[in-house]
This record gives C-alpha cells, sequence and structure tokens, in this order.
C-alpha cells in the first residue's frame, strides 16, 4: 500500500528513503486504527489518507522549491494540524534540517500527535493551545483547512516572526483579493494545488 506513495512522490521528483516510508506506513496504520474510535479526520481510506494526506502535504516540498524558501535550520509551525498535516509528512521529509511544532486546540488530536511521535520516532512539539495563546514565534507557519483564510492569515501573522512566511494550503476557491498571492502548482497523477505565500514585512503584522 506505502508503494502508492512512492510512485506517486517519484513521478513528482519527490524521493523518499526506505526509512521514510516505514515511518509513513506505521503513520497510515495508526491513523487508521485510532480514527475508528476518535474521528481525527473524515479522510478514512487508506489508500486516500495516502493521497490526500500524506502526497497532498508534501507537495509543499515543491512548492518551497518552485518559490526558493530555504526552510533548513528553521522554526516550522503547522497552524491547527489535526492529526498532523501538513507538518508530520513536511517534517518526516526534512527530518533533522527543520524544527517542527504542531499547534493543535483540541485535546484528543495532541494525545494523538504525541503517541505518534513516539511511534514513528520523530521529534517535534505539540503545542495543545488554539494559536492565539501562543507566546513563541515561528520563520514559517504552515495551515491547511485550520478556518476561514482570513481568520488564518491573523492567526499566522501574530506567531510569525518579521521575514517569516505563511502558507496557506487552499483549493480550487482562492478569495480574489488574495490572488495575487497565490501560487499554483501542477502534480502528475494528482489536482493541481493553490496556496497563498505571504511574507511578514513588519512588526505591526502587515503580509504581501
Ligand atoms: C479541519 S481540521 C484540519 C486539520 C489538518 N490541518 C488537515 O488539513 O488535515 C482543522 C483543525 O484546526 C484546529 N484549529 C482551528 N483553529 C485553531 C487555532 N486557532 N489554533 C489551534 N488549532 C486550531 C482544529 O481543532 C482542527 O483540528
Amino acid at each position: 500500500m506505502i508503494e502508492k506513495l512512492k510512485d506517486l512522490c517519484e513521478k513528482n521528483g519527490i524521493f523518499l528513503s526506505d526509512d521514510q516510508l516505514k515511518k509513513f506506513e506505521i503513520y497510515l496504520n495508526m491513523l487508521s486504527k485510532w480514527n475508528r474510535v476518535y474521528n481525527l479526520t473524515s479522510v478514512r481510506r487508506k489508500e486516500e489518507i495516502i493521497t490526500k494526506h500524506f502526497f497532498d502535504s508534501l507537495t509543499l516540498v515543491k512548492l518551497f522549491e518552485k518559490e526558493g524558501i530555504n526552510v533548513e535550520g528553521k522554526k516550522v509551525a503547522d497552524l491547527g494540524a489535526g492529526a498532523g498535516f501538513p507538518g508530520v509528512p513536511v517534517k518526516i521529509y526534512y527530518g533533522e534540517k527543520i524544527d517542527l511544532y504542531l499547534i493543535e486546540s483540541v485535546g484528543k488530536k495532541c494525545i494523538f500527535l504525541e503517541m505518534l511521535k513516539k511511534e514513528i520516532s520523530v521529534d517535534y512539539k505539540v503545542i495543545c493551545k488554539r494559536s492565539e495563546e501562543v507566546e513563541e514565534r515561528f520563520d514559517i507557519v504552515l495551515s491547511r483547512a485550520t478556518g476561514e483564510t482570513f481568520d488564518v492569515m491573523r492567526w499566522g501573522k501574530d506567531i510569525l516572526k518579521v521575514g517569516g512566511y505563511l502558507i496557506i494550503m487552499k483549493g480550487k476557491k482562492v478569495e480574489e483579493e488574495l490572488r495575487p498571492f497565490t501560487v499554483s502548482l501542477r502534480f502528475e497523477g494528482y489536482p493541481e494545488r493553490r496556496y497563498i505565500v505571504l511574507k511578514k514585512i513588519s512588526e505591526d503584522g502587515h503580509t504581501r
């Protein structure tokens, strides 16, 4: 089953080692098992978890390349991580090169993320709070399906360092006024993806 992830990634120029694939396999099994009881994500079929969660999160690797965003040595936050997307797949990919923080306000999801960390031996920090209560600042904030775009922009801006990037993964619909900040990427065997990419340019909170 996990070979499907390997193939889809390779078709799109993303290469995963056996060790990384093993971590994804453990993640897949654990998420399917926990989902039966805790309803962590509405995506339930393993095949769909592979495409809609794992691959979709890993498309960020291509976005960073395209936009020239260097993630190495950076503090990266996932705002509203849920069951770990997109943050955990990104961390599995970059390993020690990034410091990952998962911000999630729902307790059962935080417990899952803490258990997952042990099972896949990947080191990240779970911040079990609403982002509005977080005082730490990050170089890069990622977010997918966390809330209304303008809310996420406000929350994201407040936890970003000046010069940092906020990246919001979007479906087909992008708000008119945000189109100039939107990047689209095409993938083989997967629908086109859109991302709002904003840079915090001053402490008073403006992004552009
Ligand atoms: C629809 S889920 C998406 C989860 C994940 N990002 C994904 O794409 O699968 C949204 C998650 O964001 C969390 N959330 C929403 N607003 C938040 C905030 N301000 N701070 C922390 N977590 C938040 C919710 O608890 C929920 O788990």
